[in-house]
C-alpha cells in the first residue's frame, strides 16, 4: 500500500464511523418523534433532554446534506500538542458525546482557514479530505510547522478546487475558504459589514457562507427566513441557488431585487433613461401625488356637488389626513365628513364612497404598462404601499378551528401543547377540522421549531391570548416535537394585530447599483436589521449607482459600518484581468488574481454571425443584438461565469448607457479560462491603450 492508499484507508476509518453514527442517529430521530407523539397523548409533558435535541437538529440537516455528493467530511487539523479532529458540514458527536466531526463555522474550525506558515496558530497539518458522498477519494496535505509531518500527501487544495470541472450551479468553498474570506465570513453579526473586491474575489461566496454562519452562531435569531439575501436578477438567484441547501441550510430568503414587492416578479430591466427617472428620490413626490389622486372611473358628481368641487374636496381631504398623519388608504372618514360638510350635513351613501375613495393596493395606482412591471417598477410599488397604508381590515371571521383548551373558558393562565408535525398534531387539538395552515394557506416550515413556536403564538394571538412563556417542555432544537406554552387572555383589539414577518439580518449582493429608490426599499425591509453589503464600485452600472461607499450606506440610512476587502481573484485568470483592468476607472485598484493558465483572443471579423456560429461557449452580446445572434445580452451576465466566454461588439457595449464602460468591465470578467473578442467596429480606445 502507498503512503497515499495507507492515508486514505486512515481517513476512511473515520468517515465510516461518522456515517454509520449518523445512521444511528437518524434511526434515533425517528424514534423520538413517535415517541414525542405519545407523551403529548399521554401528557404531563417532560422536556426533551439536550440529547435529543441534538438529535433531532442533526436528522433535519442530515437530510438536505444526503444530497450533497462532496461528503460531508472534509478536513482535518492536527494541532502540535498531539490533538487533531476532523471538520465536516455538520458537527457530529459519538455516543459518548466526543466529537467526531467539527462544524465547519464552529470557532474551533477557524484554524482550518485562518492557519498560515507565518502564522501557524498551534496547526502542524491542514488535510482537506476529498470525498465522493461516504467514500474518501483524495487528500491535500499542508504542512505549516517546521518539524517533520509522517505521511504528507498530495498539495494545492485550492488550485485543485479551482480547475475541478464546473457546472452551471455556483457550488459552495467550505473545503478551501481562505483567511480574508474568512474573516468577513465570521465578523460580528451586529451592525453593518461592507464586503468590497473586484470581480471574482468571492464576495457572493463569502455572503452565502456568512447567511449559514449566522444562522450557526444565533440559530434562534436567525432561523425560520430571518435572513434575507438580495441579488441583482432572478437568473443570478437560480445560479447561486443551491449554495446554502448545499451546506444544510434552506431557512433563508433568496431573492432578486425584481421580487421583493410581494406578488410581482419582475425580471426585465428598463432602457437606462427610464430606469434613471424611476429610480430617482423625486418619485416619491410623484408616487405621493399619484395616491391622493382621485382613481380612474371614480363618479365625478355627488348630488349638488359637480367635478370641481370634487376636486376641491379633495384636496380638502388630503391637507386634513396629511395634518393628522393619516394615510390615504386609511381616509374614508375623513373624506365622508369633508362631503358631508360641503353637503350641509347630509350623509354620504356607502356606494359613492366605495368609488370614488376606495382602498387602493399600489397595483391600482401604478399599473403594469404593456402587462409586465419591470425592475425598476419595483421599488415604486413597495414605496406606494409605505405611502397608500394598510387598507382596511374586513372584519376578522371566527376562524373555524379551536383550540379545545382555548374554547372551554377564561383562565389566567393556561398550558397549550401545538404540534410542529402539522396536521398529527392539531388533529389532537381539533379533531377533524382543517389545520390552521390549511385554512389560511400560509407556508411553514416544518422542520423548523422557531417556525413552530411562531406560529403557535400566531394561532394563539387569533384566538385572543397572549404567549407568555414557553412552557417546561422547552426544547430549543425540538424539530418534529412539540411546543409546549403558557398563554394568558388578551384584550381583544389586541388580538386583531397581524403577526409580522421582520428580517433580522440582511445581505446584499452587488450593493453598487443600487438607485436611491432602490435603497429606500431595502431600507424598509431591513428596518430592524443588521446588513452585511457586498459589492464592487468597479461593476456600478445603473445610471444612478453610488460614486462611493459612504454614499450608498447614507442612502440605506446606516451609519457605523466595518469595512473588509477581499484582495484576490480567483476566477479571472490574470491575463484576462490585466486586459479587463483597461477598462477600469483609474481610480480603481486592478485584482491580482491567482487562477493560473487561461487565454485571451480578440478577433476584427466582417462577418459576426458567421465568425458566432464558429465559436463555442457563452456568447455575450450588446442587449440590441443579443437576440438575432441567441446570445446572452449583456445587461444580464452580472454575477455569473463561464468557462468561455465569447464577447461581441464592445464598442456597442460601451456607447449603450452612460455607464456603458463598467458594464464591459463587468463583460470582460465573467470568463473562468478563455476570453474571445470578436468585433466589427474599433474597439473602445481605453482597450487599445
Ligand atoms: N476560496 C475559494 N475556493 C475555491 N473557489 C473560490 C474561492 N473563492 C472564490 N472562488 C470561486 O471564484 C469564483 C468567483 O466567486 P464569486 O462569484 O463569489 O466572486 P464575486 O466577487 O462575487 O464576483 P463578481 O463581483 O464578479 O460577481 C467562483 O467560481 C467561486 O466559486
Amino acid at each position: 500500500m502507498s503512503d497515499a492508499e495507507h492515508q486514505i484507508a486512515i481517513e476512511q476509518q473515520v468517515v465510516d464511523k461518522v456515517y454509520g453514527r449518523l445512521e444511528v442517529m437518524r434511526a434515533q430521530a425517528t424514534e423520538l418523534k413517535e415517541e414525542g407523539h405519545s407523551r403529548a397523548t399521554s401528557g404531563p409533558l417532560t422536556g426533551l433532554v439536550e440529547r435529543d435535541a441534538m438529535v433531532l437538529r442533526a436528522a433535519a440537516r442530515m437530510s438536505d446534506l444526503d444530497r450533497q455528493e462532496e461528503g460531508i467530511v472534509f478536513g482535518r487539523l492536527d494541532f502540535d500538542d498531539g490533538d487533531t479532529y476532523r471538520i465536516g458540514r455538520l458537527g457530529v458527536r459519538d455516543e459518548d458525546r466526543q466529537p467526531l466531526v467539527v462544524d465547519w463555522r464552529a470557532p474551533g474550525a477557524a484554524p482550518f482557514y485562518r492557519a498560515t506558515p507565518g502564522e501557524p496558530l498551534g496547526v502542524d497539518r491542514r488535510r482537506v479530505i476529498v470525498c465522493e458522498g461516504p467514500k474518501v477519494v483524495g487528500l491535500d496535505d499542508e504542512v505549516l510547522s517546521e518539524k517533520d509531518i509522517d505521511g504528507v500527501v498530495g498539495e494545492g487544495a485550492l488550485l485543485r478546487s479551482l480547475t475541478r470541472k464546473r457546472d452551471e450551479h455556483m457550488r459552495d468553498i467550505v473545503t478551501t475558504i481562505q483567511r480574508e474570506q474568512d474573516e468577513a465570513i465570521r465578523a460580528p453579526a451586529h451592525g453593518v459589514t461592507l464586503i468590497t473586491g473586484g470581480p471574482g474575489t468571492g464576495k457572493t461566496q463569502v455572503a452565502l457562507h456568512r447567511a449559514a454562519y449566522l444562522l450557526y452562531t444565533d440559530r434562534g435569531k436567525f432561523s425560520d427566513g430571518r435572513v434575507l439575501v438580495v441579488g441583482p436578477s432572478t437568473v443570478f438567484t437560480e445560479y447561486i441557488g443551491r449554495v446554502l441547501p448545499g451546506l444544510g441550510e434552506d431557512n433563508v430568503h433568496l431573492r432578486a431585487i425584481g421580487e421583493l414587492f410581494e406578488g410581482v416578479t419582475a425580471t426585465r430591466r428598463d432602457p437606462a433613461h427610464v430606469a434613471r427617472t424611476k429610480g430617482d428620490l423625486r418619485m416619491v413626490r410623484v408616487l405621493t401625488d399619484l395616491a391622493w389622486d382621485t382613481p380612474p372611473n371614480a363618479p365625478d358628481h355627488l348630488r349638488t356637488l359637480k367635478a370641481d368641487d370634487l376636486a376641491k374636496a379633495r384636496l380638502e381631504i388630503r391637507k386634513r389626513c396629511e395634518a393628522a398623519g393619516v394615510k390615504p388608504n386609511g381616509g374614508r372618514t375623513i373624506a365622508a365628513k369633508v362631503l358631508s360638510e360641503m353637503l350641509d350635513g347630509r350623509e354620504v351613501p356607502d356606494a359613492f364612497l366605495n368609488a370614488w375613495w376606495p382602498p387602493l393596493t399600489p397595483q391600482d395606482v401604478l399599473p403594469a404598462q404593456n402587462g409586465e412591471w419591470t425592475v425598476d417598477d419595483v421599488p415604486l410599488l413597495d414605496e406606494l404601499a409605505e405611502i397608500l397604508g394598510k387598507p382596511e381590515k374586513p372584519k376578522t371571521t371566527v376562524p373555524e378551528w379551536k383550540l379545545r383548551e382555548l374554547s372551554s373558558g377564561a383562565r389566567l393562565a393556561e398550558t397549550f401543547v401545538v404540534s410542529l408535525s402539522l396536521n398529527d398534531g392539531w388533529q389532537l387539538f381539533a379533531p377533524g377540522l382543517a389545520t390552521p395552515i390549511a385554512v389560511s394557506g400560509q407556508f411553514i416550515d416544518s422542520n423548523d421549531y422557531w417556525a413552530a413556536q411562531r406560529w403557535a403564538a400566531a394561532i394563539i394571538l387569533r384566538e385572543g391570548h397572549k404567549v407568555t412563556g414557553w412552557n417546561d417542555g422547552f426544547d430549543p432544537y425540538g424539530e418534529e416535537g412539540y411546543v409546549p406554552v403558557l398563554a394568558e387572555p388578551l384584550p381583544v383589539a389586541e388580538a386583531d394585530e397581524p403577526v409580522e414577518d421582520v428580517y433580522l439580518h440582511v445581505i446584499l449582493d452587488e450593493a453598487q447599483d443600487l438607485s436611491p429608490m432602490e435603497c429606500r426599499m431595502i431600507a424598509r425591509h431591513a428596518a430592524h436589521a443588521s446588513m452585511t453589503i457586498v459589492g464592487d464600485l468597479g461593476q456600478a452600472t445603473h445610471a444612478l449607482a453610488v460614486e462611493s461607499w459612504p454614499e450608498l450606506i447614507q442612502r440605506l440610512g446606516k451609519r457605523e459600518v466595518r469595512t473588509l476587502d477581499l484582495p484576490t481573484g480567483y476566477r479571472v485568470p490574470q491575463v484576462i484581468a490585466d486586459f479587463a483592468a483597461r477598462a477600469l476607472a483609474p481610480e480603481i485598484e486592478p485584482t491580482r488574481s491567482f487562477r493560473p493558465g487561461g487565454t485571451l483572443e480578440i478577433r476584427q471579423v466582417d462577418d459576426l454571425a458567421a465568425a458566432i456560429a464558429q465559436e463555442s461557449g457563452a456568447v455575450v452580446a450588446p442587449d440590441h443584438l443579443a437576440a438575432s445572434f441567441n446570445a446572452i445580452p449583456v445587461s444580464q451576465v452580472k454575477g455569473l461565469e463561464y468557462d468561455r466566454v465569447v464577447l461581441v461588439e464592445p464598442a456597442d457595449i460601451v456607447a449603450a448607457e452612460p455607464r456603458g464602460m463598467n458594464r464591459l468591465y463587468v463583460a470582460l470578467t465573467r470568463a473562468v479560462a478563455e476570453l474571445v473578442i470578436l468585433h466589427t467596429k474599433p474597439l473602445p480606445a481605453n482597450l487599445t491603450r
